[in-house]
C-alpha cells in the first residue's frame, strides 16, 4: 500500500484485505477471514515505520518518514489493530475517568457526554466527530444530544463498520461517516455548529494541520472541545526512560509523534481560537485511574461484564490471547503477523500504564475553544449594544426633565396669573 492511493484503491483494498461482507463476530472469526498475504503485507508495512529499536538513537529521517506519510501509517496502524480494539475495548476507542461503582461502559459514555456538555450540543445541530474510529462515541453523543454527527474517518474499514453499527441502531439518518483526511477535511467553510475530537488528532503530524482544519469548518462562534493525547511537562527528552515509555506509546499506537501539552495550546491559539478551557482530567485525586483496565487490575472491577474486559489485560488474559491468536496463525488459519500485532498492542498497554504512572502521559488533555473573530465581534456589539441603550437612556431622561421643568414653570405660571386675579378682586370687594 502506498500513500498516494485514490479514494477508491483505498475502498478495494480494504475490502479485498477485510472482506467487508463476510466480516462478523469475535476476533478469531474476524482475524480467520482476512486475505492473509494482505494483512501480513500490511503489518510489515506499518513496522517499516519503526526500524530503530533505541529511542536514543532514532534519526531525524525516520520521524520525517513518519510525519509526511502519516495517512498511509495510521491507515496500516488501523487495518492491524481495529479487530483487536473492539475485541478488548468495546466500539469507543478512548480512556476515561472510573469512579467507584460505576462500570467500564458507564464510564466510556460519561466521558463522551461531558464533551457533548462542554460544547452545549442541541437538538438540531450539525456536529462534527474527528477521527471518529468506528463510531462509538458519535452514536452515543447523536443518542444522548439529539444532534446530527458527522463522522470524518480516513480509514475505509472504520467507516464500513461505523455504518453498519448505525443502521443496526436506527441512526442511519441521524448520523454519517465520510472518508477524508483530517489534515484536508472534505467540507466547506463554516459548515459545522461544534467539533469534537476524542483521542484522534494526536495521529496528526502537525496539530496546526488539523486544529486549522477545524478553525475552516466551524461555523462562527461554534464550538471545538477535545481530549487531546500528550506527554506532560514531566516528560524529560534526555531521560532514556522516559524516552523509551513515550516512544512505546507512539510506536504501538500509529503515532507520528506525541506533543506536549503546552505546543497543544499554543498550535490551537497559532490558528485563531480563543482558549475557553484547557484543563488534564489525568490530573485528579480520583481513586481509580483511566489505565487501570490495562493494568489487569480486578480487583477494581465494577461487574461481571468488567471483569471480562480486565481480564483480558492480566498476564493470563494476555497469555489466551497470544496462544489462541499465535495458534490459528501457526496453522495457518489466521494471517502472519497477527501475534506480532497482539505483541504491539500489549506494548501500547504496558507504556500508557507506565506513562500514566509517572505523569509523564495523559490521554484526556481537554481543551474547549471557540473562534475569537466571531467572540470578538459578539463582544464588540454588546458593547456597543449597552453603550446606545445607556446613552438613548441618559437622552430620554434629560427630555423628560426638561419638559417636567416646563411643565412645572407653566403650573406655577397658571397659580400665579390666579393669585393676582384674585387680589385684584379681593381689592375690588373691599372697595366696596
Ligand atoms: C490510539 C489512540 C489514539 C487511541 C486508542 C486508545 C485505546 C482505545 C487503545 C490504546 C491501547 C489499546 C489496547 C487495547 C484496546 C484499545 C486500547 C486500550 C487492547 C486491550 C486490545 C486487546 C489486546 O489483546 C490488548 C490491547 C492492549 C492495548
Amino acid at each position: 500500500m502506498t500513500s498516494s492511493q485514490s479514494f477508491e484503491e483505498d475502498l478495494a483494498f480494504s475490502k479485498a484485505l477485510h472482506k467487508h461482507e463476510a466480516e462478523s463476530g469475535g476476533l478469531l472469526a474476524k482475524i480467520t477471514s482476512k486475505d492473509k498475504e494482505a494483512f501480513s503485507n500490511v503489518v510489515n508495512n506499518y513496522m517499516r515505520y519503526w526500524v530503530d529499536k533505541d529511542p536514543m538513537s532514532e534519526t531525524e529521517e525516520e520521524k520525517e518518514a513518519r510525519r509526511s506519510n502519516y495517512t498511509n501509517m495510521t491507515n496500516s496502524y488501523y487495518n492491524i489493530a481495529t479487530d483487536f480494539y473492539e475485541y478488548g475495548w468495546g466500539e469507543s476507542f478512548h480512556f476515561c475517568r472510573f469512579y467507584p461503582g460505576e462500570t467500564f461502559y458507564q464510564a466510556i459514555a460519561r466521558h463522551e457526554h461531558y464533551l457533548a456538555m462542554q460544547l452545549n450540543i442541541k437538538p438540531g445541530m450539525k456536529v462534527l466527530d474527528v477521527g471518529c474510529g468506528v463510531g462509538g462515541p458519535a452514536r452515543e453523543i447523536c443518542q444522548f444530544t439529539g444532534a446530527h454527527i458527522t463522522g470524518l474517518n480516513n480509514n475505509d474499514y472504520q467507516i464500513y463498520r461505523a455504518m453498519k453499527s448505525a443502521v443496526k441502531v436506527g441512526l442511519e439518518n441521524k448520523t454519517n461517516f465520510i472518508k477524508g483526511d483530517f489534515m484536508e477535511m472534505p467540507f466547506e467553510d463554516n459548515t459545522f455548529d461544534a467539533v469534537y475530537a476524542i483521542e484522534a488528532t494526536c495521529h496528526a503530524p502537525k496539530l496546526e494541520g488539523v486544529y486549522g482544519e477545524v478553525f475552516r469548518v466551524l461555523k462562527p462562534g461554534g464550538t471545538f472541545a477535545f481530549y487531546e493525547w500528550c506527554v506532560t511537562d514531566k516528560f524529560d527528552p534526555t531521560n532514556i526512560d522516559h524516552r523509551r515509555i513515550v516512544r512505546g506509546i507512539e510506536y504501538a499506537d500509529g503515532i507520528p509523534e506525541l506533543f506536549k501539552t503546552s505546543v497543544a495550546l499554543q498550535a490551537l491559539k497559532n490558528v485563531g481560537f480563543e482558549v475557553i478551557s484547557a484543563d488534564d482530567l489525568a490530573l485528579n485525586d480520583d481513586r481509580t485511574s483511566w489505565y487501570y483496565p490495562l493494568e489487569g487490575n480486578m480487583g477494581k472491577a465494577q461487574c461481571i461484564w468488567d471483569f471480562f474486559t480486565v481480564f483480558r489485560m492480566t498476564h493470563f488474559g494476555k497469555f489466551c490471547t497470544r496462544a489462541l491468536v499465535g495458534g490459528l496463525e501457526k496453522v495457518g488459519f489466521a494471517p502472519t503477523g497477527s501475534l506480532q500485532t497482539q505483541r504491539v498492542l500489549e506494548t501500547a498497554g504496558d507504556c500508557l500504564v507506565e506513562g500514566g504512572r509517572l505523569g509523564l502521559f495523559t490521554p484526556m488533555y481537554l481543551m474547549v475553544a471557540s473562534d475569537i473573530a466571531h467572540r470578538t465581534l459578539v463582544i464588540a456589539l454588546a458593547g456597543i449594544a449597552v453603550y446606545s441603550f445607556v446613552g438613548a437612556g441618559v437622552m430620554i431622561n434629560r427630555r423628560l426633565d426638561k419638559s417636567k421643568e416646563m411643565y412645572i414653570r407653566q403650573e406655577l405660571q397658571k397659580i400665579s396669573q390666579d393669585t393676582s386675579q384674585n387680589s385684584e378682586s379681593i381689592l375690588t370687594d373691599d372697595n366696596v
